[in-house]
């Protein structure tokens, strides 16, 4: 029974857990630099991530084998650059620099680093010298994520670059000191053998062995549980996903039944039939679920804000009304908030004293991470403020209020953790659902995102998905094709003249703007639509789909628009907020999606696919200027392990085209419905949601 009512026996696993090998992880404030102790944990090392600045007396004492030190979003020539002890590299302990640590690494030894050398963001592939370390056993083509905008330059004395990008140095290493620099990212499934490059420096540069395993994570996990909560009562926020339900069981594993209270909130915002799908699949399980409806109190939500969000303490503002803003961070917050004030509700109804209560949360690691919170990272910028992650849950945080045992997992690890506690297959295996839900699936707006940039980016995106007919008109210097011309090889161009010479291509700028990652830091920028009169060359769009954001600075995401080509500026919005009927069109619309691919088999094929609401109303009559009153659809799939990054399904090759045409052929049927997108973006430059 996954809801076992009784204390698990504390077991001999935990004196396992103090004599393991750990490593130490210094944060520079990456993404993905918190998803190294994932994959370091999944070589079956334990891991510790601590501020950059962190110093050797204390790395020496606790007994660190290794260093390893993340990316980051700053430079190393930035006079604000994260500070740190150059004595780390100088304790005879083995290091390992990514991205921003290699340039650290690099400079610290009299090397140099040149800022805005220009941007890679995406898959590369690189050659290795694989007699270094780090290659050994490795072939010398290396796909590897790359998302940087500085170089090394000039390589520190004692280095040798063991490989390269192009004309860019991508790893360096002095094997004598076991000192290790790369440029790429070895954490993320986008650099293909990274974890064999982790292993090679964890096994042989630090010399650990793998003791570290799942059976042990548990054990801890029960302990801290009974260490917080100790003989309260602890109320668990249950959202039906994996992660509340896995945080729901290890509750019941480490307390006496009586303790735990779990809650469900409907927050207006679940998929079609959520709530009560919920109820039914948990009470199954044996959990005493409490539910509340809470919509009213969400759409009608408020809360206050830092105005200056380092100064999360200082001056605050009031936000708009959750169903009037279009601030995604704001919505965010007030749902957040709203959750912390509804389950304090449900607290004080149950005759319970809420200092006495304790709150549990399924809250991961990215949750963590995306909203740059202090227990993640000192140094990260924040993408996106995860609901359960708002200042209000983190002054509850303060007062140790909150439990929160899967904060060092991640999606794959709970899944994994759920299975050893026996939860059903169905439920482990879930789509990950967001706590705000649809709210954070409608791009509300009540006028046209035209910014200075947008008229010469709509020219640009034509330029380039009319790049044979560019060339043959435009045989003089142009400084948009120019711009073409530096963020493109020869080979790039090449294959782009001949894909558009056979593909007739439409392009235009959307005037909304979607959440994106670049270079570790936030964006939140323009969205690029192409269109075909021809049935969509999937391969061609993907290629442009990769090319035009790294064109394109302000572009972080590309979509293919389903039926006759748009060409022309968006000129207007319909206006949208999260209203009853807004959020009704968009539930249908993602019903029917979830039906198609369900009936299709591919479930399992994606890791999630999010369905947006934009607000717009292509194909209007110009000449009888009909107002903007309906909206459109994005389908965003997503193929990912660990959601800090990932890639979109590719029709024809992760899933059938069949499947997608019939899934916008469905949606495009709901009433108010104008068009259907196909999301094209990988992460980074997108992110898995749209804000
Ligand atoms: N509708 C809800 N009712 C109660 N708690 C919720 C709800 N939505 C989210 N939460 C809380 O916020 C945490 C993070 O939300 P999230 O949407 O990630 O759900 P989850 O349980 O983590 O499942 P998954 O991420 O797989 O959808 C949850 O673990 C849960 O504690
Ligand atoms: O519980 C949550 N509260 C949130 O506020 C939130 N925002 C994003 N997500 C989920 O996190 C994963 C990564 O999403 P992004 O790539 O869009 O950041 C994906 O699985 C998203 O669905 C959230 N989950
Ligand atoms: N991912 C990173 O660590 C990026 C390092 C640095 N901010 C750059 O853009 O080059
Ligand atoms: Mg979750």
């Amino acid at each position: 029974m996954a809801f076992c009512n009784g204390k698990a026996a504390a077991g001999d696993a935990l004196s396992q857990v103090e004599d393991l090998e750990k490593v130490i992880i210094l944060d520079a404030g990456a993404q993905y630099g918190k998803v190294i102790d994932r994959k370091v944990r999944e070589l079956c090392v334990d891991s510790e991530i601590l501020p950059l600045d962190t110093s050797p007396e204390k790395i020496k004492a606790a007994g660190y084998r290794g260093i390893i030190i993340s990316g980051g979003p700053m430079c190393v020539n930035d006079e604000d650059a994260p500070s740190y002890d150059p004595g780390i590299f100088s304790m005879g302990l083995p290091v390992l620099g990514i991205c921003y640590g290699m340039q650290m690494l690099n400079s610290t030894f009299g090397g140099s680093v040149q800022g805005n050398t220009g941007r890679e963001d995406g898959q590369f592939t690189i050659t290795v010298e694989n007699s270094a370390l780090p290659f050994k056993g490795l072939k010398k083509e290396q796909k590897v994520l790359l998302t940087h905008g500085d170089s090394v330059d000039k390589v520190a004395d004692g280095f040798k670059v063991i490989a390269k990008s192009g004309n860019i140095v991508a790893a360096i290493a002095d094997e004598k000191r076991r000192l290790y620099g790369v440029q790429f990212h070895p954490e993320v499934d986008l650099t293909e053998n990274g974890q064999q490059m982790l292993k090679n420096f964890l096994f042989q540069a630090c010399g650990c062995h793998g003791t570290y395993t799942m059976n042990c994570r548990e054990t801890g996990c029960i302990q801290e549980i009974r260490e917080i909560v100790g003989k309260h009562k602890v109320l668990v926020l249950v959202s039906g996903g994996v992660d509340s339900a896995v945080c729901a069981a290890l509750l019941h594993k480490a307390l006496d039944k009586d303790q735990v209270i779990a809650v469900h909130i409907d927050n207006g915002f679940m998929r079609k039939n959520e709530s009560q799908m919920v109820y039914e699949s948990l009470t199954r399980l044996g959990l005493d679920l409490k539910m509340v409806n809470a919509a009213h109190q969400f759409y009608n939500g408020k809360t206050h804000v830092p105005i200056n969000k380092a100064d999360p303490k200082g001056k605050k503002r009031i936000t708009e009304q959750l169903n009037r803003t279009t601030n995604p961070e704001d919505k965010r917050r007030i749902i957040g908030d709203t959750f912390m004030k509804v389950a304090d509700e449900v607290i004080s109804e149950m005759n319970l004293n809420p200092e006495e209560v304790f709150l549990a949360q399924g809250t991961l690691r990215p949750d963590l991470i995306e909203s740059a919170s202090s227990l993640a990272s000192k140094n990260a910028d924040a993408i996106k403020t995860h609901h359960n992650d708002t200042n209000l849950v983190r002054e509850l945080r303060d007062k140790g209020r909150v439990v929160e045992p899967l904060k060092d997992f991640h999606k794959d690890e709970v899944r994994a953790l759920g299975r050893d506690l026996g939860l059903p297959q169905d439920l482990v295996q879930r789509h990950p659902f967001p706590g705000p839900g649809l709210a954070i699936r409608v791009i509300c707006a009540d006028e046209p995102y035209h910014c200075d940039d947008y008229n010469e980016t709509h020219t640009i995106l034509r330029l380039i998905v009319k790049f044979a007919d560019t060339l043959e008109k435009v045989n003089y210097p142009h400084a948009l094709l120019q711009r073409i011309k530096n963020s493109t090889t020869e080979e790039e161009r090449s294959m782009l003249a001949s894909m558009t010479r056979q593909h007739p291509m439409m392009s235009t700028l959307l005037p909304i703007k979607s959440v994106g990652v670049q270079g570790d830091a936030r964006t939140y920028s323009y969205v690029a639509a192409i269109s075909s009169s021809e049935p969509p060359h999937w391969p061609t769009l993907f290629k442009l789909a990769k090319i035009i954001p790294r064109i394109c600075g302000c572009v972080n995401r590309v979509v293919f628009l389903f039926g006759d080509p748009i060409k022309e500026i968006i000129p207007d919005v319909t206006p949208t907020f999260l209203t009853t009927g807004v959020l009704s069109t968009l539930r249908q619309a993602d019903h029917i999606a979830k039906k198609v691919l369900l009936e299709s088999g591919h479930m399992k094929t994606l890791s999630q696919m999010p369905i947006i609401m934009v607000p717009l109303h292509f194909g209007r009559d110009a000449i009888l200027r009909q107002a903007s009153c309906q909206r459109s659809v994005v389908i965003r799939t997503f193929i990912t392990n660990d959601f800090m990054t990932g890639i979109p399904a590719v029709p024809g090759d992760h899933i059938p085209v069949e499947l997608v045409s019939k899934m916008a052929e469905e949606i495009e049927k709901v009433p108010g419905v104008s068009r259907v997108m196909y999301d094209m973006t990988a992460k980074p430059p997108g992110t898995t949601e749209w804000e």
